[in-house]
């Protein structure tokens, strides 16, 4: 094995290997006993399938917020169990290399805890590439080349947008307001307006559930009466649900749009010849391309695969070694 491309997210861990592609694509959540904190009970699916209902003694985790790591000990014990799950036949032990996927913003503290929790949980050599470079590499985008490009990470506990141009970072924004605050905001209005109350998951599924029914479609939501505690349906129409987010969505798409006082004039022919790449799982909410090309005033591409393109972009990189060079500093 080669080594494998990591994207560490603040909702999903994503692992891709030169020779096979994704291999790992699951929630960053994990179960741990609350006596035994540094040993994963499990990660992923599985231990996401528990929120709401976490039996007593057992306490879940997310290693990552807003992107990036706030305990160096939980992250160690996630990530040596995704590295594990990825890897699980190596020859003689050998331990992989690594290059992991960073926030663009990450402070130096912040990028040295990911290179040590690399190390620590059981990569040979690790190397860090900034998300929306790896995520413009997974698209088939050289981030060497002497052309500017302007990416948009819409992620779980972030939402980013950076100019890149010839192995280096032209401008950047970001904002802790992204994917998470969204199915909030979701929760938020179906208390507020349909005196129901929900659970996370069936905030999320309703959610990422409106992309994909068609206008004049519903959805129907299982949840608690907020006054009888008696349990309730309750059928949403698709274009409620995209009205619900509108506000969330516009303040990310405000901030993000901030970036284009520090793009450098000669860098817009650029943007406006290639549009602007939309990456991560909140561009693929409704409505969201047609917002930013609004804000923005430039075409707006959403990626293939906006939930793995950077764990590809970064599993790229293990045979990109200049890519990761370039963009270190
Ligand atoms: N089809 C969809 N429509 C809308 N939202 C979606 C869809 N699929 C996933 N999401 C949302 O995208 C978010 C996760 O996106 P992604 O995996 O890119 O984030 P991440 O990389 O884990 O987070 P971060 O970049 O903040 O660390 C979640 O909030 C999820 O609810």
């Amino acid at each position: 094995m080669r080594g494998l491309g990591i994207d560490l997210g603040t909702a999903n861990t994503v692992v891709g290997t030169p020779e096979e592609g994704v291999v790992l694509n699951e929630p960053s959540f994990m179960l741990v006993r609350t006596k035994e904190p540094h040993r994963a009970l499990a990660i992923g699916h599985d231990a996401r399938s528990l929120v709401g209902r976490t039996p007593i003694g057992i306490t879940q985790v997310r290693p990552m917020h807003n992107g990036v790591i706030v305990d160096l000990e939980t992250a160690r014990t996630f990530v040596s169990a995704v590295i594990k799950r990825a890897s699980p036949h190596r020859p003689y032990g050998v331990r992989p290399k690594g290059v992991i996927a960073v926030p663009a913003g990450a402070t130096p503290l912040e990028r040295r805890a990911l290179l040590e929790v690399g190390h620590e949980a059981g990569l040979r050599k690790v190397g860090l590439i900034p998300e929306p470079v790896a995520g413009a590499l997974g698209c088939g985008i050289n981030p060497l080349e002497p052309r500017a490009h302007l990416v948009v990470d819409i992620g779980g506990g972030t939402s980013e947008v950076t100019a890149i141009c010839f192995g280096g970072i032209l401008s950047h924004r970001s904002c802790r307001l992204a994917g998470d605050e969204l199915t909030h905001a979701l929760y938020q209005y179906l208390r507020a307006e349909h005196n129901i109350i929900v659970g996370e998951l069936t905030a999320e599924r309703a959610k990422v559930g409106a992309p994909d029914t068609e206008d004049g479609q519903s959805l129907v939501v299982e949840g608690r009466d907020a006054v009888t505690g008696r349990a309730r349906l309750v059928t949403l129409e698709t274009e409620e649900v995209v009205d619900a987010l509108r506000p969330t969505m516009s303040g990310i798409v405000q901030t993000l749009t901030e970036c284009l006082e520090d793009l450098p004039a000669q860098a817009i022919g650029d943007v406006m010849a290639e549009g602007v790449l939309a990456i991560g799982g909140g561009s693929m909410l409704r409505g969201v391309s047609e917002m930013l090309e609004q804000a923005f005033g430039f075409p707006v591409k959403t990626a293939e695969r906006p939930l793995t393109c950077v764990a590809e972009g970064a599993t790229a990189c293990l045979e990109h070694p200049e890519v990761v060079a370039a963009y270190s500093n």
